[in-house]
């Protein structure tokens, strides 16, 4: 399918790729002010934060060493089948060190609590996450986000690394994906 056909299959976009880029400079402020003169490893959590570990690495004025992480849980679905699945583990020992989980979105919360649990016990000086997009109302499990882009209705979203079956994580901006894609499934449901 070409990326021009998308537009039928959303019904708002919520936020422009320039918004998303404006919030992460000033997210990126707040992280250079808090982690002056610290060694600081930033995780991604794959694939959803390919994006906004990219934009957001690229803000800052500091040497950003990075590393990844491919957790699964959502699979083909649109509702967290709350089973985590480590795809892909650290390359880096993270012991003593100050650990950044970047990820693209907390919606139940399930994923980011256990992989917080599982990062915990390899015992880093600290750790704390920045995320792009949350759902207040979609929370589970509650989980202390110390940077967040913006807080978004409940509903799913695509787009700026979000997919749904793999498809939209191009798009540009966020938007909410229309129902009649997945068959009209409530995804909170
Ligand atoms: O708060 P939760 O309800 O747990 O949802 C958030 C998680 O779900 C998505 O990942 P997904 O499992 O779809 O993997 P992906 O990043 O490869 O798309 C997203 O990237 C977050 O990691
Ligand atoms: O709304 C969403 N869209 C895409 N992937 C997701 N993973 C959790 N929530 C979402
Ligand atoms: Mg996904």
């Amino acid at each position: 399918m070409e990326l021009r056909d998308v537009e039928s299959d959303i019904t708002e976009i919520l936020f422009s790729e320039e918004q998303i880029q404006g919030r992460l400079a000033e997210l990126a402020r707040e992280i250079e002010r808090d982690y002056e003169g610290k060694d600081v490893l930033i995780i991604a959590v794959l694939k959803g934060a390919v994006m906004v570990l990219s934009d957001l690495v690229r803000e800052l004025k500091f040497h950003a060493h990075i590393d990844f992480m491919a957790v699964s849980s959502y699979g083909s679905s649109t509702k967290s089948s709350g089973v985590v699945r480590i795809v892909k583990d650290l390359d880096a020992e993270i012991a003593g060190r100050h650990v950044l989980i970047v990820e693209d979105i907390i919606d139940s919360g399930l994923t980011l609590n256990w992989l917080i649990g599982n990062l915990e016990s390899r015992g880093p000086a600290s750790i704390e996450v920045v995320a792009m997009f949350r759902k207040p109302e979609a929370i589970k499990e509650p989980v202390d986000v110390k940077y967040v882009g913006y807080d978004i209705p409940n509903a799913f979203v695509v787009g700026y690394g979000l997919d749904y079956n793999e498809d939209y994580r191009n798009v540009r901006g966020l938007a909410v994906l229309s129902p009649h894609v997945y068959g009209g499934e409530d995804p909170h449901a």
